[in-house]
């Protein structure tokens, strides 16, 4: 969708500020761009809206060199949010929010009413905020009706220049998981630029990691913290990349063991015997549907009754396909040796702290080689 071939960017005083870069951002995808200031990030972006101009090589999106393309009618066709939103401040939410559909030609009850369901998307009530002028917002506000500008011409692609940047750390997160639910719906294809190699990692589904005017690396983010391609980049993600990597990599299923099992409906002492027989202190208890009800203790169930009549609620647990760092958060919330893992209500098993050790290294070691998690055997990962 997007595509660098060969890009040189050297300003008129000789700074070569983007040397030789090639690289390709899918239909669709996110790709995150990340590098200390002055690394060249900026020069990339702009010179897919024709805001820069390359020395040389070509910028196709789809399949267009942008070179040919009138400036004015290419920027209609890609959103562009930048920090300092450069919002109208004469103009209402709703009418700021409207810019490029107006411009375009769009009836003016046509392109508010677009511009209403815009700002909806990106969490802000048209009714409440609509009418109110830019500096009558947070600034976060701001930012999310930057998004709603940028979104309202339906432009297949998008660029984001540290979008989030002027927020405070909180704001910045809410605003990045409210960004991911919309691209979630939206699916564009989008080059985001920023500094800070948390956000890159959480919002990418690929990162460019840049050095000085070149891309050092360009993978997932999970395949980045777990094997940095040099030196350099090791240092940029930082020695707590094994850390970070937990908020990338998902719960699968075969990361889960199997632990003993009771029924609701089954009887108490029957139960506590087939557990002790199995030398097991504890069992987690299902219903006949195999949704999770809670879990029981063997030395729990004497005295008649269900399983049922002593199951202990279980009120925290993950859902499959959740990064392991949230599991992690509920095995130190809790204290616990385990947490549950379901689809939907249903039990799929539980995670332990060495399950999510092993399932750590597992995808370190898939990713290095290039191959699913599921391939790789828990016996195959060297200790230590
Ligand atoms: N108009 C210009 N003339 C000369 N040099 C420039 C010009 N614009 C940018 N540069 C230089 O080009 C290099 C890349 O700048 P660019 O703005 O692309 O970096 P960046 O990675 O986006 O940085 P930041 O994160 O600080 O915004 C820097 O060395 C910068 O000083």
């Amino acid at each position: 969708m997007i595509r660098f071939e060969q890009v040189t960017k050297r300003y008129p005083d000789g700074t070569t500020a983007v040397d030789g870069l090639s690289f390709e951002v899918a239909e669709g995808e996110l790709v995150t761009l990340v590098g200390p200031s002055g690394c060249g990030k900026t020069t990339t972006m702009m010179m897919v809206n024709r805001l820069i101009e390359p020395t040389s090589g070509r910028i196709l999106v789809n399949g267009e060199d942008v070179a040919t393309v009138d400036p004015v009618r290419l920027r209609r066709r890609i959103g562009y949010v930048i920090q300092q939103v450069g919002l109208f401040p004469h103009r209402t939410v709703l009418d700021n929010t409207a810019t490029v559909p107006t411009l375009v030609g769009w009836k003016r009850t046509k392109a508010r009413a677009r511009a209403a369901e815009l700002l909806d998307l990106v969490g802000l009530d048209p009714k409440t905020y609509g009418s109110r002028y830019p500096d009558q917002l947070s600034g976060g506000q701001r930012q999310r009706v930057g998004v709603a500008r940028a979104l309202a011409a339906d432009p297949p692609v998008l660029l984001m220049d540290e979008p989030f940047g002027a927020v405070d750390p909180v704001v910045r997160e809410q605003l990045q998981d409210e960004f991911l639910r919309m691209q979630e719906s939206v699916r564009k294809t989008v080059l985001f630029v920023t500094h800070d190699i948390e956000e890159a990692v959480r919002l990418g589904d690929r990162i460019a990691v840049y050095g000085q005017g070149r891309i050092e690396q360009f993978d997932t983010p999970g395949a980045v913290l777990g094997g940095p391609a040099t030196e350099y980049v090791a240092g940029f993600v930082g020695a707590d990349r094994g850390l970070k990597r937990l908020s990338v990599t998902e719960i699968q299923r075969d990361d889960l063991e199997q632990p003993p099992v009771a029924r609701m409906d089954e009887s108490a002492g029957r139960a506590a015997e087939r557990l002790r027989s199995g030398s097991a202190r504890w069992a987690v208890v299902l219903d006949a549907e195999g949704d999770l009800h809670g879990w029981v203790g063997a030395d729990e169930l004497s005295g008649g009754g269900s399983v049922g009549d002593h199951v202990h609620r279980m009120n925290s647990w993950v859902p499959v396909g959740a990064p392991l760092k949230q599991a992690f958060g509920v095995l130190l919330q809790h204290d616990a040796g385990w947490v549950a893992v379901l689809e939907g209500a249903r039990f799929l098993g539980v995670l332990t702290p060495a399950r999510l050790h092993e399932a750590l290294r597992r995808s370190v070691d898939a990713d290095a080689r290039g191959v699913a998690r599921g391939q790789v055997a828990f016996d195959s990962v060297p200790k230590g």
